[in-house]
């Protein structure tokens, strides 16, 4: 009997019966994947008809701007809550899932309670502060943090976070420490402090001896001359000194609030951690009785978690804001590396004509060379970026923000304690590292609440460069990839994908047209692209079988016909132009089929292509692979058609203009 010949038939069999497992689990781990998404989705939709319901009955009406304000708080009712709202105008934003209808809701408070402060609160924000109302969620925290709560505030950059502890601190005894992460933070905030005759002083590493006896001598003194001290959580960590100085003046009942600006900076979660920010537990558990207020913009409910146990802070109240910036146009553009300066050139020429602005590009390179081009193109524009010398850096940020110079073309170095109102548009000229990044350095756009646009340029090799700046960073490489997701979405509304990041959820019809894919919201088709993919799959099996690793540039190249003869007779190359071939391999980079691999030297980081998980699919027969892509005049969609946009008045939202009707089926 031929033993050997059998077995090779049950080898086979053996072969195909666990290629086909394979596949099926990993069809098990998509259809997981997708029941994750789905239940996470149907919760949230629960949460928002739940509160649809809670605030659409007169008795619970919230003064939040968000939908989850007061997101899961243990230690107050709604009720309760509301009476923190004070004598202000109550905006209230009502959705509702059927129609998403926004309705503004401005109630005057008669039934609101007046505390004892209220009349100085409103008071010194018109005669110190030189305000005339509140902001949404403002005056709720200032309440509560003067009837003694600890407090989380999440509130969007730009709107109105510093006030929640300057007021307070204005209207109390003593004084209110503030932990901030920069010195040139501090400096920009005393600097306004001072505009507006209110005693501010700060103590960091540079400061010297003489500045620094005085200020802890102002700390025990009952008449204390200053309203607030800003300290770096390094000199919390490392002066003794300064701790034994807050303790007497705790014991004096002169440390009246404690304030932790950029509070995420305490977690390993957040974006921006920060070592010395672990420590500042030391102030809770030392004085008790202060009430302490923790201030970010950008905060999920597990890192605020992580933040509350760090500082030691039991059951704060936390106030969430709406992030959603309703003034702000977002738009993504296919970068075409040709013709992206010209665009962006052409872009602020016209539509933003003496406007201010920022160019966000990614290098200190790419700063100098991307602001001489558009100096070439007679707009002022100057670089910004880390390694400029101090002066040269405060003179582009002092000429910009009194618009001597209208655009700053600035690496992500240009970024907090920006604060001019009437910047009418941020250009990405690359994309930023993360959605978070990106929200955060967008939203320097429309401070003044006056529409603004935030345009992106999304290109193909700009991926792989931050990338491999990225790869040492925790959760660098999939925060990215949800960046790129963002951008190469062409059916979803930006913001829509924006909210996810934050624990929101905005629907579609919320946006008001305020984003490119709802305002061109059918201008897209779904192509099949399995046999692109396998085609794709081949070219790196192939590169794998002669132990050839390939870019993702030599990728695109040898699927194009471009590398060597040899290669070349045994690959099939494609037809797509070579912006629809980067934009496939995009989209098999984003869904598993294909994947990052890196190779360190020491003097860099090469990124190779590899096979995916999901890579082995392919092989079946009835696996198929489809994408959206837009409906335009040419492959590169955006660009092409801002062309046909421009030229429009100032002062309008980029989607505004018209969108042409001659349109054939090309890839985003
Ligand atoms: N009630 C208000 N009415 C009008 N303007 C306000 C009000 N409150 C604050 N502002 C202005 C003051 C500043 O120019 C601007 C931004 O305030 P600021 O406190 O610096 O924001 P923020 O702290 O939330 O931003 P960031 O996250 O960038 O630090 O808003």
């Amino acid at each position: 009997m031929d033993r050997s010949g059998g077995n090779d038939d049950v080898q086979a069999e053996l072969d195909s019966v666990e290629t086909e497992l394979e596949l099926v689990e990993l069809q098990i781990t998509e259809l997981l994947q997708k029941q994750t998404e789905l239940t996470s989705r149907k919760n949230a939709l629960l949460q928002r008809l739940e509160e649809a319901c809670d605030t659409a009955q007169p008795s619970s009406s919230s003064s939040s701007a968000s939908l989850k304000s007061s997101r899961a708080d243990p230690v107050m009712s709604k009720q309760e809550m509301q009476r923190y709202d004070g004598a202000g105008t109550v905006h209230m934003w009502l959705h509702s899932e059927s129609q998403s209808v926004c309705v503004l809701i401005s109630l005057i408070s008669s039934c609101l309670v007046d505390f004892s402060w209220s009349k100085e609160v409103e008071q010194q924000l018109k005669d110190s502060f030189h305000l005339s109302k509140f902001r949404p969620l403002q005056l709720r925290a200032i309440n509560l943090s003067l009837s003694g709560k600890d407090l989380f505030l999440v509130m969007p950059t730009g709107r109105g976070k510093s006030l929640c502890y300057q007021l307070p601190a204005v209207c109390s005894k003593g004084f209110t420490l503030v932990v901030t992460p920069l010195v040139s933070l501090m400096e920009d905030q005393i600097m306004y402090l001072k505009s507006i005759d209110v005693s501010a002083v700060m103590l960091n590493a540079s400061s010297s001896k003489e500045h620094a006896k005085t200020v802890m001598a102002g700390m025990t003194d009952p008449k204390t001359p200053f309203k607030l001290v800003y300290v770096t959580p390094e000199k919390i960590a490392k002066s003794k000194l300064l701790m034994s100085r807050l303790e007497k003046g705790y014991n004096a009942n002169l440390l009246s609030r404690i304030a932790v600006d950029e509070v995420h900076c305490c977690s390993q979660w957040g974006h921006d951690f920060r070592p010395d920010y672990k420590l500042l537990g030391i102030l809770k558990r030392q004085f008790p009785k202060v009430p302490l207020l923790g201030l970010t913009a950008t905060a999920t409910s597990s890192v605020l978690k992580d933040c509350e146990k760090i500082l030691c802070v039991s059951q704060p109240i936390t106030l969430t804001s709406s992030f959603n910036r309703t003034n702000l146009y977002y738009e993504v553009r296919i970068k075409d590396s040709d013709a992206s300066i010209s665009d962006v050139a052409s872009l602020i020429n016209s539509r933003y004509k003496d406007q201010s602005g920022i160019v966000y590009v990614f290098s200190q390179k790419d700063a100098e060379s991307v602001s001489s081009e558009l100096q070439k193109r007679d707009i002022l524009a100057y670089p910004y970026h880390a390694n400029m010398d101090p002066d040269d850096k405060s003179r582009v940020h002092r000429k910009w923000t009194s618009n001597k110079i209208r655009v700053v073309v600035a690496t992500v170095a240009f970024g907090m304690g920006i604060d001019k109102p009437d910047v009418r548009f941020v250009i990405h000229h690359t994309i930023s590292k993360s959605i978070e990044n990106y929200y955060q350095e967008s939203g320097r756009a429309g401070r003044d609440d006056q529409p603004a646009d935030c345009i992106i340029y999304f290109g193909f090799s700009d991926i792989f460069r931050i990338s491999t700046m990225v790869v040492m960073e925790n959760v660098g490489q999939q925060k990215l990839l949800q960046m790129v997701d963002y951008c190469q979405n062409i059916d979803r509304c930006r913001r829509s994908l924006m909210a996810v990041h934050f624990d929101e959820v905005w629907d579609d019809e919320g946006c008001n047209q305020m984003c490119d894919t709802c305002r061109h919201a059918k201008d897209y088709t779904t192509v099949d692209i399995t046999q692109h993919a396998r085609q794709v799959v081949q070219i790196l099996e192939l590169a794998g079988s002669m132990d050839e690793k390939l870019t993702p540039l030599k990728l695109v190249e040898a699927w194009m016909g471009k590398g060597p003869a040899k290669r070349r007779k045994m690959i099939q190359t494609t037809t797509l132009s070579r912006l629809q071939a980067e934009a496939v391999i995009v989209r098999l980079l984003l869904q598993g089929y294909l994947r990052e691999d890196f190779s360190f030297t020491p003097y860099t980081t090469y990124f190779y292509m590899k096979l995916g998980r999901k890579a082995p699919l392919l092989k079946s027969q009835t696996h198929t692979l489809s994408m959206k892509m837009r409906t335009t005049e040419s492959g590169s969609a955006g660009v092409k058609a801002a062309k046909t946009k421009e030229g429009k008045r100032s002062g309008q939202s980029a989607g505004d203009a018209p969108v042409s009707k001659k349109m054939k089926t090309d890839f985003p």
